[in-house]
């Protein structure tokens, strides 16, 4: 098998997150191809090769799957990645997340454990209360486009006019705002060049409240007055109402929705959204569960989990504007929720005043950090963090604390799969499993694991034997099965600086590959003042330091 060769096969199945497994038998080997359907026959070309494993790039479906039984249902599909499986019935899409869950989960959880099926979220389509839409155009000098970015392209926008996983009021909105600004003949922001003036529209609605924010961000190279758009999209038909209408100025390098300045151009900062009786106030920035329908039976299932909390201190970990520790707070004796992001912190705290909860406290901080300084102990340990996961430091702190019962909750299964390995070493043991599909028609869906740590009943004294013979235990087979649990070598931005530094001849500031790895999403943990970092003013790294870190990622295969 070489780079370069084509090749067609059927997808045997999709794993998680979107690689199709295809088996070639001239080489009793399976390749993997994104963005298939399980069932598709496809053409494609072999691309690349990770750790000997080839990877394909679909060229063609050549015959459709036999689970796709619908239309699409959206004018911008299949170009645009989003919603991959929307031609597949919603029982199958399910059904699919199932099994990449067990293929992930089985062979790292030790013991026998409960698979709970997975819940269906309460709406399949017109479930997100928010999106980030991209302003650009879908082919070069195309006109003004505004959506979601075409499949594969870091470039090429979509307009998403009729995006089916957000409310008809936002595809209102978005048709408003861009016909506005064709009209004005308005310049969009060009990331390789840095020129431009529209960058977002960040759009976020309630859906229990029918609340709307409207946050459009651009950079400061040109002035618009924007009073005519204001009022256009106050004059809107809409089944909502808007709350507030922001303009956000933004000029970092980096494509995140992010701001420098923002300007109430109507109303307020902030909407509210209510999640199982309880009211939350949300601000522009603060992390919210994307599905809030889905986001209840997420809840529901965390309470059910955790089981009796009465007169028990619960630590809700990574815990955003507060809303698990919120819902648990009825019953527990105290919810302590410690969150990095000052802004969630505020809500967080005026959403339990506002809920009458009393028994709520809320700490702004890096989980790492806020542990060694809290002098409260939990009784029980709920955990949702960020897409990858708890940061290697940070969890032997967590397991520390011995406490019966943690739940933890988590968006991207691959860094759950890690992180139950190192809790299970230490004692724990997967009690329960469920996930909840917070995210349909998408590769994504949302784990919730029960671990519980009991100390035993009694013990027993055995007396062990090392050695070669049959009644021994083989050194040889511990050595083998510890090299099993190394942890990758971590790639330090040392190594990434005299990388770059061999290859191009010149250095790069950690604080460039910091922003390089933030514009990527990557965790920036493995600085020593990565969270001081965050708060700093942005860096921008010229292109060619760019492009040079962005190699050194790639050969340390961190991308
Ligand atoms: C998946 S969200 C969960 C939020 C919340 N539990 C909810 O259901 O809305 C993860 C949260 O962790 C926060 N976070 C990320 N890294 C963190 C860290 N090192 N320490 C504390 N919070 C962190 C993020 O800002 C985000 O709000």
């Amino acid at each position: 098998m070489k780079k370069g060769q084509i090749y067609e096969g059927i997808i045997e199945r999709v794993d998680f997150p979107n690689k199709g497994m295809i088996y070639i038998p001239e080489e009793e080997k399976y390749v993997t191809v994104k963005n298939g359907i399980p069932g598709q026959k496809v053409r494609f070309m072999i691309n690349k090769f990770k750790r000997g494993n080839g990877e394909g790039r679909l060229l063609e479906v050549l015959e459709k799957s036999p689970l796709e039984t619908r239309e699409p249902v959206c004018s911008i599909f299949p170009a645009c990645g989003g919603c991959m499986y929307q031609t597949m019935s919603y029982e199958e899409q399910v059904k699919m997340k199932e099994g990449q869950i067990h293929r992930i989960m089985d062979p790292v959880v030790k013991g026998d454990y409960i698979f709970e099926s997975v819940k269906e979220s309460p709406k399949e389509f017109h479930y997100r209360n928010k999106m980030e839409f991209s302003f650009g155009d879908e082919y070069k000098d195309g006109p003004l486009s505004l959506g979601l970015h075409k499949k594969g392209s870091t470039y090429d926008v979509l307009t998403a006019a009729d995006c089916q996983l957000v409310h008809r009021d936002m595809n209102q909105i978005l048709s408003c705002v861009l016909a506005y600004f064709r009209e004005w003949n308005v310049s969009y922001y060009k990331k390789m060049q840095h020129t431009g003036y529209l960058r977002h529209l960040l759009l976020r609605r309630g859906d229990t409240t029918g609340e709307i924010l409207v946050n459009l961000v651009t950079t400061t190279q040109e002035e618009h007055d924007l009073t005519e758009l204001k009022e256009q999209l106050l004059e809107l038909p809409l089944e909502g109402k808007i709350v507030g209408i922001l303009h956000i100025l933004n000029d970092s390098l980096s494509d995140v929705v992010k701001s420098d300045e923002t300007r109430i151009l109507y109303g307020q900062d902030f909407f509210y959204e209510k999640l199982l009786g309880l009211q939350f106030k949300i601000t522009p920035f603060s992390f919210f569960q994307p599905n809030s329908r889905g986001a209840e039976v997420l809840y529901e299932t965390v309470r059910e989990y955790i089981g009796d909390i009465e007169n028990k201190t619960v630590f809700d970990l990574f815990s955003g504007t507060g809303t698990i520790g919120q819902v648990l707070a009825p019953v527990a004796k105290k919810v302590i929720g410690v969150e990095i992001i000052e802004e969630a912190v505020e809500a967080a705290k005026e959403n339990a005043l506002r809920n009458g909860l009393s028994n709520c406290k809320f700490i702004a901080g890096d989980v790492f950090k806020v542990l060694d300084e809290i002098e409260e102990k939990p009784d029980v340990i709920v955990l949702d963090p960020p897409r990858d996961g708890i940061h290697p430091k940070a969890l032997p702190k967590i397991l520390e604390y011995g406490v019966d019962r943690i739940v933890y909750i988590s968006c991207k299964m691959t860094s759950l799969a890690r992180d139950l390995e190192m809790m299970q070493m230490a004692g724990y043991r997967v009690e329960k499993m469920t996930a909840v599909d917070q995210f349909c028609e998408t590769v994504h869906v949302e784990s919730i694991v029960l671990l519980s740590h009991k100390s035993p009943d009694s013990k027993i004294n055995v007396k062990v034997e090392f050695g070669e013979d049959d009644d021994k235990i083989s050194l040889n087979a511990i050595a083998e099965r510890a090299k099993k649990y190394q942890p990758k070598p971590k790639i330090t931005y040392k190594m990434i600086q005299e990388y770059v530094e061999k290859k191009y001849g010149f250095k790069v500031h950690t604080a460039y590959i910091a922003e390089v790895k933030r514009s990527l999403g990557l965790t920036m943990y493995d600085a020593s003042n990565a969270v001081e970092e965050l708060n700093q003013p942005r860096k921008h790294p010229p292109k060619e330091k760019v492009e040079a870190i962005k190699d050194a990622l790639k050969y340390f295969e961190v991308i």
